[in-house]
């Protein structure tokens, strides 16, 4: 398997209306691992999800679409619980609310038995998120036995939601995953106050790298990534510009799970950051963090390579 995504997958309910206003509501499916499983398919790697879906209306079909995009559903079981939801009401001056109604699901009951069930040793890159870890204490568990048994292969997305978790936890976690991390890829702003304590890149770069990460890529949205590596180089990738944006829902997603798969299939990481730069510039494109997932031709054609 090329990339081995864990987390929870979302039914996600959109509106471009305020969510205490809306009576439409768009369904779609997204989640962060979702969202970056379904980015690493689409590049061509083979990659699957590891996680636990409700035996519920939505469960199977979670599953269906993640198959319709080519993700490998194998590890995609039923568990107890329902299958996770939230709604999102992103309005077109970009501004955005979430409401999760995800405590307690399927895939909050993850632990590590499920990653031993898994792929994960096998994997060419593991990708793992502050967010499946702040799902319950049997997947913050699960995470760092997926950061262990991955031996140096893990791409880590801090992506810190304060309605899942506190700064503390979540800098105990990510102290935990770094000295396996391949690359972490922190955002700034975003991870970067509340776990870093700096709004400055460098700082944040030095940081991951001073807990053991071997390479980090700091997401600084429209000001692109800032790239730095064990052995003191450091490069700034600008971000590709992108034109009537519709929702930046799940662009750090796409980034993570394009460079994943960009990674694994033996690119550099300066490939596989610019590739993810292009293919988080696309998802901009769509609502939701699936609404518009890059192909490998829009990706060669917006970093300049010949498809
Ligand atoms: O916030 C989360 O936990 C989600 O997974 C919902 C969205 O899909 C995600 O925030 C996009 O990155």
């Amino acid at each position: 398997m090329d990339v081995v995504v864990l987390g929870e997958p979302l039914v996600e309910f959109s509106t471009a209306a305020s969510l205490d206003r809306a009576d439409l509501f768009y369904l779609s499916f997204s989640g962060d691992a979702l969202n970056a499983s379904v980015a690493a398919a689409a590049t061509g790697a083979s990659a699957a999800l590891v996680t636990r879906v409700g035996a519920d209306a939505f469960g199977e079909r979670l599953v269906r679409f993640a198959a319709g995009h080519g993700v490998d559903t194998r590890w995609m079981v039923t568990g107890e619980g329902s299958t996770g939801a939230y709604a999102l009401g992103a309005d077109p001056t970009g501004s955005r609310a979430f409401a999760y109604m995800r405590a307690g699901s399927a895939a909050s009951r993850m632990a590590p038995g499920d990653v031993d069930r898994s792929p994960v040793s096998a994997a060419g890159v593991v990708l793992l998120s502050g967010v499946t870890a702040a799902l319950s204490p049997s997947c913050d568990q699960a995470v760092r036995h997926a950061a262990a048994t991955a031996r140096g292969k893990v791409v880590y997305d801090p992506n810190f939601r304060s309605r899942l978790t506190g700064p503390e936890a979540a800098r105990v976690v990510l102290e935990a995953v770094a000295p396996h991390a391949a690359l972490m890829v922190p955002s700034c702003p975003g991870d970067s106050g509340p776990l870093f304590g700096t709004d400055d890149p460098y700082e944040v770069l030095r940081a991951c790298l001073g807990l053991g990460a071997r390479a980090a890529a700091v997401t600084m949205g429209a000001e692109g990534v800032l790239l730095g590596t064990e052995d003191g180089s450091v490069l700034h990738v600008p971000a590709i510009p992108a034109e009537s944006v519709v929702d930046q829902t799940g662009a750090g997603d796409a980034f993570a799970g394009t460079l994943a798969g960009w990674l694994a299939r033996g690119a550099d990481l300066v490939q596989a950051v610019r590739a993810g730069t292009a293919a988080a510039a696309i998802s901009l494109h769509g609502r939701g963090g699936t609404g518009r997932v890059a192909t490998t031709e829009e990706i060669h054609a917006l970093i300049g390579e010949a498809a």
